[in-house]
């Protein structure tokens, strides 16, 4: 036996074995229905892998089985993830990263048909950008996340490297099109090496890119693989003005995720118009020892100088510190909605 014979039947095997899998999963889903969802057999999947032998590193282990796992589901049970496309936008490669790609992932036009999506139920989950390392939160997402009709039921956090892509060299660019966030990220190196050069906002980088494509002069800022996909050029590579550029998605669905002793909350209140409201809501985090990670104000639609307030701290909901400190918010805030409990993201 020759070694590529061996490796045929190891590959064999390996689908065998997948196969096997996908059968069990099916007989799970038919007994026990919706409790065991999608997203707790990859929370599942990725504690498994911690196996120091291994000469693949943990994430490419992380990686395969996300894949086989969500695979397994999809021939199961069809699920969908909407997310703002087209294909190869930010958004479209961190639905990869998070659910694998046996998912089917779904392109809308817009961070709101992603939310209505999950909303209307044609898809199970939505991924939306909520906040950039460079540029801070993304209002879309935030102005729907509180009208409270899904969950945050994960997150992931991207690094993004921004590209310069075109049919045209450098000096032949009159526009720069990409969705205003990506053209923040880059506005330092756009206004040193295009100045003078229009900017123009598209609904994603990926819509810019498919832009470029069809007409001379124009550049996008946006991923390799969406260049790659269009069939342009890089003109130049990584001009974001932060080297740590991340982006952190959320993850929407209907369901609330168990405890797995290492999540977080976000949380939404509003307090009342009156010196000291924010800072006695404070004060209950405080008490409760509750560290916050991210708090950000949102004008009140139709109610001038009120706000309401979205924050995040460690914790799952269910946990007796979150527990407690809830309902104290709730007898001293006119409004709290829990928006999510979920596992803390990973990077990748
Ligand atoms: O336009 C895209 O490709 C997106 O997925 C959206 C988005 C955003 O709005 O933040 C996501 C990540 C990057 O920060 C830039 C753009």
């Amino acid at each position: 036996m020759n070694e590529s014979t061996d490796l045929a039947n190891l590959d064999r095997k390996i689908l065998d074995l997948i196969n096997q899998r996908q059968r069990l999963v099916a007989e799970l889903l038919h007994r026990n229905g919706e409790s065991h969802g999608l997203k707790e057999a990859l929370v599942d999947a990725e504690a498994i892998v911690d196996r120091e032998d291994a000469m693949l590193s943990s994430s490419a282990q992380q990686s395969i089985l996300r894949h086989i796992v969500s695979a397994c589901y999809q021939a199961a049970r069809p699920e969908q993830v909407a997310f703002l496309g087209p294909v190869d936008s930010y958004s479209h490669l961190a639905g990869l990263a998070y659910f694998g790609d046996g998912m089917q992932l779904t392109p809308v036009s817009s961070i709101g048909a992603v939310f209505d999506a999950v909303e209307r139920g044609d898809c199970q989950y939505g991924i939306v950008p909520i906040e950039n390392s460079t540029d801070g939160r993304i209002v879309d997402t935030l102005g729907k996340l509180a009208d409270g009709e899904v969950n945050i039921t994960g997150e992931l956090l991207l690094a993004i490297h921004h590209n310069l892509l075109s049919h045209s060299a450098s000096d032949k660019i009159t526009q720069v099109h990409s969705k205003p966030q990506a053209l923040s990220q880059c506005r330092g190196w756009l206004a040193a090496h295009m100045p003078g050069v229009e900017l123009v906002e598209t609904a994603s980088t990926a819509a810019a890119a498919e832009a470029a494509s069809t007409t001379p002069g124009i550049a996008a800022v946006a991923s390799l693989a969406a260049g790659t996909r269009y069939g342009l050029e890089v003109v130049q590579a990584s001009i974001e003005d932060n080297r740590n550029n991340v982006t952190r998605f959320a993850v929407l669905g209907s369901g609330q995720p168990d405890a797995t002793g290492d999540d977080k909350t976000t949380l939404l209140f509003e307090v009342e118009h009156r010196p000291g409201a924010l800072a006695d809501v404070m004060g209950i985090f405080r008490d409760c020892e509750l560290n916050l990670t991210w708090i950000e104000s949102f004008p009140q639609p139709g109610r001038p100088n009120e706000y309401f307030f979205i924050v995040e701290f460690p914790g799952h909901q269910l946990d007796p510190p979150v527990a407690n400190m809830l309902t104290t918010l709730g007898q001293q805030t006119q409004r709290v909605a829990v928006l999510g409990s979920y596992p803390v993201g990973r990077k990748v």
